[in-house]
């Protein structure tokens, strides 16, 4: 995965992007974007006034509102009940186009459990490092045990060498095995292809390196792509931003 350079319009306090919420695709990665980043995935807080601010850009853009998320589906569940209409999950292995579809799952090799088990012994060495399961992966976590890093890379490595059929992605304080093929890009490219999202141009904002396919797939696609921190310095720069994008007249954007 390469390096996307930042949005055009990034030396702008505020980015235009010139077309309104009623032309647009929103798609949203969730971790250092919509949230801040937290010690662990389960203590993440979902900043007051989100919620209000994504269910009228929802209503604005006409539901073409998605989470495209490394997350499982169900935690974007968790965190923003009944928001978003369609969610990415687990970068894009999973896609739910409304609330209540089914999830299409791309048929993709199972993890070893083998891997698995020998991935919770190992972070048991390490107090502060956690796994995180993933039905087609999982993900190592270091942010409470940073000298993990190297020991976790390396140990992952091993699970690896000779099978193509994984990658090891790496990640916020974290290293994430999951099935190779499969990135945000495909994510919003599936998403583009029916309603409410054909036809618009896409939005998407993300802060990770995972995040950069989805922003060429956009950008591709004739919308925009902004990243943090290059074309906001905080996720809360974004969030504010966001909140003027869906209140903001059709001129003024
Ligand atoms: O695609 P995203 O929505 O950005 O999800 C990416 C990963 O986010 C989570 O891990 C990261 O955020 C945690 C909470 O802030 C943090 O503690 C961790 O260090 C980060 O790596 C999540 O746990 C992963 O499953 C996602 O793939």
């Amino acid at each position: 995965m390469t390096a996307v350079p930042p949005a055009p319009h990034s030396a702008a306090l505020r980015p235009r992007i010139g077309f309104p919420p009623d032309q647009t695709a929103i798609l949203l990665d969730f971790d250092g974007t919509l949230v801040d980043i937290a010690p662990t995935p389960e203590s993440v807080v979902v900043p007051p006034g989100l919620r209000e601010t994504l269910l009228t850009l929802r209503e604005r853009c006409g539901g073409a509102l998605a989470v495209v998320t490394g997350r499982p589906i169900e935690q974007i569940d968790h965190f923003l009940p009944g928001v978003p209409t369609a969610v990415c999950g687990e970068h894009g292995i999973a896609i739910r186009r409304h609330p209540g579809a089914p999830i299409e799952r791309a048929p993709l090799p199972e993890v070893p459990q083998a891997w698995r088990d020998e991935a919770e012994k190992i972070v048991r060495g390490w107090p502060g490092a956690s796994v995180e399961p993933k039905r087609a992966g999982f993900v190592l976590h270091y942010r409470g045990a940073p000298d993990a890093q190297e020991p976790l890379r390396e140990a992952a490595e091993g699970w690896l060498a000779g099978d193509d059929s994984f990658e090891i992605q790496a990640a916020k304080m974290a290293w994430e095995i999951r099935p190779s093929g499969v990135d945000k890009g495909h994510a919003v490219e599936a998403l583009l292809e029916q309603a409410p999202f054909a036809g618009r141009k896409p939005l998407f904002v993300g802060d990770d390196v995972t995040d950069n396919d989805g922003i060429r797939a956009a950008r591709a696609a004739g919308g925009v792509g902004f990243r943090i921190p290059d074309d906001f310095p905080t996720a809360q720069a974004f969030r504010d931003w966001l909140k003027h994008y869906s209140e903001a007249p059709q001129w003024d954007v």
